[in-house]
């Protein structure tokens, strides 16, 4: 028998994002991405498109990168800034549905507000990545602030760690973290008390509240740069249309870990990868199955 965690099935969930006619940006719900320090403007900007062809209302870029600070005219819909030096006052000036900090943040000291300032800002879904994982786990007072902010706003914090972010969180190898993944999994919901989605093959997610599920669907053509990068800004979008349409921040996990895996696998039948497979076109497949079960 396989201890196997039983399969993500998440696509009848799509049903809830079905725009009523009168509907607009606002119930779409604006997603905050912040990162993109500098030579990792892409990360960001991966994100960004992720968040907005997966159907956020608006998607704002904070960049840390000054020098790619500005708006693109081949993506004129991201709202892409230079990150605020007052990471609490633009919060408070944004007023974001959803914050996902981590693509390409780096680790500078403005890097280390902007996540201070995240888990400060109460009660609403942060996704939380690459970069960001690894400031937590270096700096033990952010992990006491993420642990309190899942106790006061239980069920609202993602993390989303590949197997190197975990082995780092838990103190183990990449490797060690592959030899036992449902446990190690099981140990990082323990350590953060948060949703965590524990990314590579067969990805695993658990929370404190809910039991572990496995996703099936998937392919090694996913191992290219900037794929995790485009589940952050997926699972923002999706928890940020969630908002209005009954949708809990871990029903949005698991439907973008689904459908980012199966826009992977639906490429790969159509012969576009596994080699040479994008996350821009990863984007766009997953956006034409959102629609397809809608
Ligand atoms: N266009 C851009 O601007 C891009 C910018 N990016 C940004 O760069 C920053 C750093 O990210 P990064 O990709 O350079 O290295 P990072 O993820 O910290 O570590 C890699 C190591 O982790 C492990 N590992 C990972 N997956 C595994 C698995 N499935 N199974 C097993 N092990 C696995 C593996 O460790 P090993 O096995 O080698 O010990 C591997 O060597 C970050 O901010 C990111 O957002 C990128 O997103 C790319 C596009
Ligand atoms: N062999 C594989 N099978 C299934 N999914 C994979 C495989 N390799 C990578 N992935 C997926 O691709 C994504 C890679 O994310 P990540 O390592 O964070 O990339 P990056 O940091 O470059 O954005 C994850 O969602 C992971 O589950």
């Amino acid at each position: 028998m396989s201890n196997r965690p039983p399969p993500l099935n998440t696509f009848h969930l799509i049903q809830r994002l079905k725009r009523a006619p009168a509907e607009h940006k606002g119930n779409a719900g604006k997603v905050l991405l912040i990162g993109g320090a500098p030579g990792m403007a892409g990360a960001l900007l991966l994100a960004g498109n992720a968040s907005l062809h997966l159907g956020a209302g608006w998607t704002v870029l904070e960049m840390l990168d000054p020098a790619s600070a500005h708006a693109l005219p081949d993506q004129a819909e991201l709202m892409i800034r230079l990150a605020s030096f007052d990471p609490t006052e633009q919060l408070q000036a944004i007023k974001p549905d959803v914050i996902a900090i981590g693509p390409g943040l780096g680790f500078s000291n403005l890097a280390i507000q902007w996540l201070e300032a995240s888990l400060a800002y109460p009660n609403i879904p942060l996704v939380i990545d690459a970069d960001a994982l690894h400031l937590l786990a270096d700096i033990g007072p952010l992990m006491t602030q993420l642990r309190e902010r899942n106790a006061r706003y239980p069920n609202q914090t993602v993390l989303t760690p590949h197997p190197g972010e975990a082995g780092y969180l838990l103190d183990l190898s990449a490797a060690e973290v592959q030899e036992r993944r449902a446990s190690a999994l099981t140990d990082l919901v323990k350590l953060t008390q948060s949703i965590t989605v524990l990314k590579g093959q067969h990805t695993l997610i658990a929370a404190p509240q809910h039991d572990m599920l496995c996703c099936l669907e998937g392919n090694p053509g996913m191992g290219t740069g900037g794929m995790g990068d485009i589940l952050t800004g997926s699972i923002a979008a999706i928890a940020a249309q969630g908002i209005h349409h009954q949708l809990n921040v871990w029903e949005a996990t698991g439907l973008a870990v689904q459908l980012h895996a199966s826009a992977a696998d639906s490429l790969v039948a159509k012969k576009i990868g596994p080699i040479g497979l994008t996350p821009s076109e990863t984007i766009l497949e997953m956006r034409n199955l959102l629609n397809q079960h809608e």
